[in-house]
């Protein structure tokens, strides 16, 4: 039988920057900065065949939704070679759908970018609007969609247009019980019809009952692939021992784990402390035993053994890394399972209220207990504050990402103090001339749309997306710059900024809101904010 799937040594990095100033710095200045390249999947390989459904577990972070979006052909491998044969779509919470357009308005968008013809995107028209059972909603744009109604409609799409391969990422996990049978429903009779699912989900239970295979990624890379049984005792295993480590041990193997994903595999399979490898190991390695070993990479073994030693003394000899592989083995049997106490009820409020991020870089956490990062926010980032319990705020981000943070770090909106004004005009002489001559004139397309900025600003220079909803338009030399968020800009950056000037200083006397080192700053004008970068020398210029 011919495979639906085949990844040949497949990886993915990304470039990580410290925070978007960086990202601008580097973009633009000739000074670069070193940034860390970081595998989010590495030297993947796996053949899956028609018919097959394979469910993709793992922790947080592991990789999951990278290989979704190149199973799905949404973002290409950085090396390796993807081989498809047949025509994809993903079903998940944030993906595929246009929040601009209404939910009819999204059905025939994407059943043309299936190539469905208009007779036949007029004849499943109603089949998918019963089944995403969604109401009076489906003439709404979606951005007014709760994430349950989106994934209702991208699961209802995504099966009518009757694609080869299904790939769904999470997209059950929001739904209700009703929905998820009639999505079970429709999965099978895919299943008989012989198409390949692949099923990323957090839920083992779902994974068990539904596929027949599963891969396991961990930390970018796949720790075990088989049968459904096999796969999921391993990863249940792996679960039980690393809830069974002191909260420290958790933090130390994440750090080590994250550490590696830093440089090439192929440079640390030589050097590899076997003593923090899990204990059940099914995958095979490849060994590659002649590579040269370059600077930055002892630099980076250096720098794991000075943290381990600095663990090791701190914690007064606590465990050596030899005594935690120790440990792993003998999980069941040796380690006592550390039962929390009593949860304490925290008094939840509910906020529901725009804020600014009021620090660089802040922590933005997973969950309440703080244990896991997932996102460092900058300055005058603005989220939606939902709810505040034990000085802790629950934010989301525009892209409806959410997640937890200390209340210090936000300022409201509405608390911020708008009276200190001072007008745009009366800083022109701090920017550069190529703004402050015709600053009406840029300042009259923050919230136009791509197309429009195109079509009417001579001199666009150059074009750099950061990702597929947000881009940057550059124009002459550099110093003016549209940021685009889903196709229409939402703030203009200005580059060259006099940060001697007497001006600047009233600039950030008069800031509303200010990080502590006075870096950044955050000042109001009648229509617009005005954040300030002192070490990059740019404003970014909102409307309010
Ligand atoms: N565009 C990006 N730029 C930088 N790092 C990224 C990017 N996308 C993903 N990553 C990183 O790659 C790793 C894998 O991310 P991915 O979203 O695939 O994990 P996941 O298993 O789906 O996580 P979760 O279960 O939380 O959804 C993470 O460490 C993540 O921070």
């Amino acid at each position: 039988m011919k495979p639906k799937v085949i990844f040949r040594n497949v990886s993915k990095t990304y470039t990580l920057y410290g925070g978007k100033f960086d990202k601008l710095a580097d973009l633009f200045s000739s000074r670069k900065k070193k940034n860390k390249t970081f595998y989010a999947l590495n030297n993947i390989s796996f053949e899956v065949y028609e018919g097959e459904t394979i469910g993709i577990i793992g922790v947080n972070g592991s990789g999951k939704s990278t290989m979704s979006n190149l199973l799905a052909q949404v973002i290409p491998p950085t090396s390796g070679q993807i081989s498809i044969n047949g025509e994809t779509s993903l079903i998940a919470i944030s993906v595929g759908l246009n929040n601009n357009l209404t939910g009819f308005e999204n059905i025939e968008l994407k059943c043309l970018m299936h190539g469905l013809s208009q007779e036949k995107i007029e004849e499943i028209t109603p089949k998918i609007i019963e089944f995403a059972d969604i109401g009076e909603f489906i003439s709404q744009p979606v951005k007014n969609y709760s994430s349950g109604m989106k994934s209702r409609l991208g699961f209802a799409i995504s099966v009518h247009t009757d694609p080869d391969i299904l790939i769904i990422d999470e997209a059950l996990s929001v739904g209700d019980e009703t929905f998820y049978e009639k999505c079970l429903a429709k999965m099978e009779e895919f299943k008989k019809k012989g198409k390949t699912i692949f099923f990323i989900s957090h839920s083992i239970s779902q994974v068990r009952s539904f596929c027949d295979r599963a891969i396991w990624l961990h930390h970018g890379k796949v720790q075990s692939y088989g049968g459904i049984g096999k796969v999921i005792r391993e990863y249940k295993e792996f679960i039980s021992w690393h809830k069974a480590l002191a909260p420290e041990e958790q933090k130390m193997y994440k750090k080590e784990m994250m550490a590696k994903q830093f440089i090439s595999f192929d440079k640390i399979n030589n050097v590899e402390n076997e003593s923090v490898q899990l204990h059940s190991r099914s995958m095979t390695k490849k060994k590659k035993n002649s590579e040269k070993q370059g600077k930055n990479f002892i630099l980076s073994v250096l720098f794991l053994c000075m943290l381990v030693s600095a663990y090791m003394l701190l914690q007064g000899g606590l465990h050596s890394v030899a005594d935690t592989s120790k440990k792993i083995e003998n999980t069941k049997n040796n380690l006592e399972v550390k039962k929390s106490s009593q949860p304490i009820q925290k008094e939840v409020r509910i906020i529901n209220r725009e804020g600014y991020v009021r620090e660089n870089k802040i922590e933005l956490f997973s969950d309440s207990n703080k244990k896991k990062v997932i996102s460092s926010l900058d300055f005058s980032e603005k989220v939606m504050v939902e709810e505040e319990a034990d000085q802790l705020y629950k934010i989301r981000l525009d892209n409806d990402k959410e997640g937890y943070t200390d209340q210090k770090n936000i300022s409201l909106l509405d608390s911020i103090d708008d009276t200190k004004k001072i007008t745009l005009s009366g800083i022109l002489s701090i920017t550069p001339e190529v703004f402050s001559k015709t600053y009406q004139f840029y300042l009259a397309y923050i919230n136009a749309s791509e197309e429009k900025i195109k079509n009417d600003l001579r001199g666009l220079t150059n074009e750099i997306a950061e990702n597929s909803n947000k881009k940057f338009l550059v124009f002459g030399n550099g110093q003016i710059i549209f940021q685009i968020n889903n196709g229409e800009s939402t703030a203009l950056i200005i580059k060259g900024i006099d940060t001697n000037s007497p001006e600047f200083s009233s600039l950030s006397e008069n800031a509303v809101l200010k990080d502590q080192e006075g870096n950044f700053g955050l000042v109001a004008t009648e229509q617009n904010y005005i954040i300030y970068n002192k070490l990059d020398q740019t404003i970014t210029i909102e409307t309010k």
